[in-house]
């Protein structure tokens, strides 16, 4: 039984799973980077940057990140920032990691060097009790107690029986490919960003649902290379979460899909404190499936907007009717 659980990243996701877990464990500590937040959280049970009407649980107590105290407590550490973060951070924090399960939720990829979370984590703390919650997951709709279905992605299946009581809260399915479910997550951010870009262009029904199929073929091929897990497809952190981000408003990514096709925001821009990690991750994956030999046309033009390499009209065109032929062009001289 895993009784006091350390959650590094006082923000959306990691406020709302201390809420969620705080119900199943005796202690929950968040730690933060803001000493006014980690006050509100611990004086008046308040994240206000993220949740400013949630009275959060009475066992959840905070704490500042740097000196991460009372860590060394902890049964299990769950890292809740952005994916750039994540080394660093982990890096920081390794002597108190020994022993511990380590439960990573971010959902991005490491550049140039192309590793997922637990590759890095692993790397960071030579601990190999990793383990990765993913699936269709608003920290919102989590933090106020919503139905949530989970993907727990561990190699060891003992760390998944570990886990289950504490996600009990959530709808559970399991996957012994820890890394496959980590790009499961990556993958659905890109596109969730193309879904935002094509709705930007394309608004009717069969117009959404074909690109968002073309979507989810590219991401099954390339999962059908690089997944041991046979029934991954099918799985929250496959099919849910692809769906959720891509077709709804409130996801991060889909909506910066929708601002770039819009020309709401030129490309590349500085989002301080928003996080978009698909457009991080973007580059990252279809060099990764070039590696194993796969091509990824539709990620490649999401990157070609995205770096303002196209235009949404082109790449729309693109995918429908292909690469433009060359045709021999005969110049009829005026005059
Ligand atoms: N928000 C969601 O709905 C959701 C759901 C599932 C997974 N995730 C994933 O969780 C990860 C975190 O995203 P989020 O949505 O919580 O982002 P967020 O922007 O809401 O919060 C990120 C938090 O991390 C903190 N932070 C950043 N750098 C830090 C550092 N170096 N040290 C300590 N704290 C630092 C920020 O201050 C902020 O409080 C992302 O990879 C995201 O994809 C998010
Ligand atoms: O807001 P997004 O696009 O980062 O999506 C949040 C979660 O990953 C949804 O599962």
């Amino acid at each position: 039984m895993i009784s006091r659980v350390g959650i590094i990243g006082a923000g959306s996701m990691g406020t709302a799973l201390a809420q969620r877990i705080s119900s199943r464990a005796e202690e929950v500590i968040l730690y933060g980077r803001k000493q006014e937040v980690v006050n509100s959280i611990n004086d008046e049970r308040c994240n206000p940057d993220y949740f400013p009407g949630l009275l959060l649980n009475p066992n959840i107590r905070a704490r500042l990140i740097a000196g991460n105290h009372g860590l060394e407590d902890c049964q299990a550490v769950l890292i809740a920032v952005p994916s750039s973060e994540v080394r660093s951070i982990v890096h920081a924090i390794s002597h108190d990691l020994a022993n511990k399960v380590i439960i990573t939720v971010s959902k991005g990829l490491e550049y140039p060097s192309l590793k997922t979370m637990s590759e890095i984590i692993f790397e960071e703390s030579n601990n190999p009790n990793i383990v990765c919650i993913s699936g269709p997951n608003f920290a919102d709709e989590i933090a106020y107690g919503h139905i949530a279905g989970a993907t727990i992605g561990a190699a060891d299946p003992s760390l998944s029986t570990m886990l289950s009581d504490l996600f009990g809260g959530f709808i559970l399915d399991f996957s012994d490919d820890l890394r496959a479910v980590e790009l499961c997550g990556v993958l659905k951010n890109v596109y969730a960003i193309g879904a935002g870009m094509w709705d930007s262009v394309y608004g009717n029904y069969n117009e959404h649902y074909t690109f968002l199929n073309m979507c989810y073929k590219e991401m099954c091929r390339f999962l059908r290379e690089i997944s041991s897990d046979r029934e991954i497809f099918t799985k929250f952190c496959c099919f849910g979460d692809f769906n959720l981000t891509a077709n709804v408003d409130k996801s991060r990514n889909r909506t910066l899909g929708l601002m770039v096709g819009k020309n709401i925001i030129k490309t590349p821009y500085l989002e301080p404190g928003v996080t978009f990690e698909g457009s991080k991750s973007v580059e990252g994956i279809i060099e990764l499936g070039a590696r194993h030999g796969i091509d990824m046309p539709i990620a490649t033009l999401i990157s070609d907007v995205l770096n303002g390499r196209s235009s949404i009209r082109n790449t729309v065109e693109t995918l429908i009717r292909g690469p433009p032929r060359r045709t021999s062009r005969r110049v009829v001289r005026a005059g």
